[in-house]
């Protein structure tokens, strides 16, 4: 069984937050969300190396956060690009020759169960490429500019994609890499993958395992770090 490293992403500036402050460094019951997705991969046994994609400007408090809350297996720290893409690509950079395994996970989504990114890495190493997902519960429209509706996708066959994104280190490499050569941008690591041929597997996760995007996102994951997650208040 070869290497497996998590490359997490937080070098976006949360515009949907509108705060003055990144998203990704607001507090929550105590630490920054970093923190609480950092500390969460930490924990997880088959983890061997965590890479740390942020901000120019935020390289310097990231590596303070990785002492003061001993978070040893962050062995990179790295800047990131103008799109998440180009962060990924750049974290992607950082990894060593012996990995054979990469998850790809949102700064932002603190809250994923430890069980599903097992059970999503473990469908990855069956299959080469597997991502975390929701069924969606809502009917979804597809609505032309002028906003009208142009059809109603059959909801059984839609679901809401969430990171972790686990894959094969070479595969996503070159998806990345054919992306980068086309001029390509997505906005999940499995559409690169989807884009060279290679199926990628949808693993079931929970409704939790939110991205904190907009600001009624904050009182929920207070909400959930509390009564889900099972943090006593710091
Ligand atoms: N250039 C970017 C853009 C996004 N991300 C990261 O990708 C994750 C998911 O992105 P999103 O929630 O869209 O974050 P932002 O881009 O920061 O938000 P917004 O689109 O509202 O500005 C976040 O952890 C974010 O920090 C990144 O590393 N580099
Ligand atoms: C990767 C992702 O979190 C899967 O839902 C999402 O696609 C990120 O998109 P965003 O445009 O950066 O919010």
């Amino acid at each position: 069984m070869g290497k497996l490293a998590v490359v997490v992403v937080a070098a976006g500036k949360g515009s949907r937050m509108r705060t003055e402050e990144s998203k990704q460094y607001l507090h929550l019951n105590g630490k920054p969300i970093i923190v609480h997705t950092l500390a969460l991969f930490q924990r997880i046994a088959q983890v061997d190396t965590i890479v740390l994609v942020t901000g120019t400007d935020d390289m310097e408090r990231c590596s303070g956060y990785v002492g003061q809350y001993g978070l040893s297996k962050v062995k990179h720290i790295v800047a990131g690009g103008k799109e998440r893409q180009h962060s990924v690509y750049r974290g992607l950079q950082a990894l060593a020759a012996d990995t054979e395994w990469v998850m790809v996970h949102d700064g932002v989504r603190p809250f994923v169960a430890v069980e599903h990114v097992v059970a999503c890495w473990r469908k990855a190493m069956e299959t080469e490429a597997a991502v975390l997902a929701v069924p969606v519960k809502d009917t979804i429209k597809v609505v032309n500019s002028a906003g009208t509706i142009q059809s109603t996708p059959d909801r059984r066959s839609l679901w809401a994609i969430q990171t972790p994104q686990a894959f094969r280190l070479s595969l996503l490499k070159r998806a990345y890499a054919e992306a980068e050569k086309d001029g390509f941008t997505g906005t999940d690591d499995a559409m690169l993958v989807e884009r060279i041929g290679t199926p990628v597997q949808v693993v079931e996760a929970d409704y939790y395992n939110i991205k904190i995007t907009t600001p009624e996102d904050l009182p929920w994951a207070d909400w959930i770090i509390h009564h889900v997650r099972g943090e006593s208040v710091q």
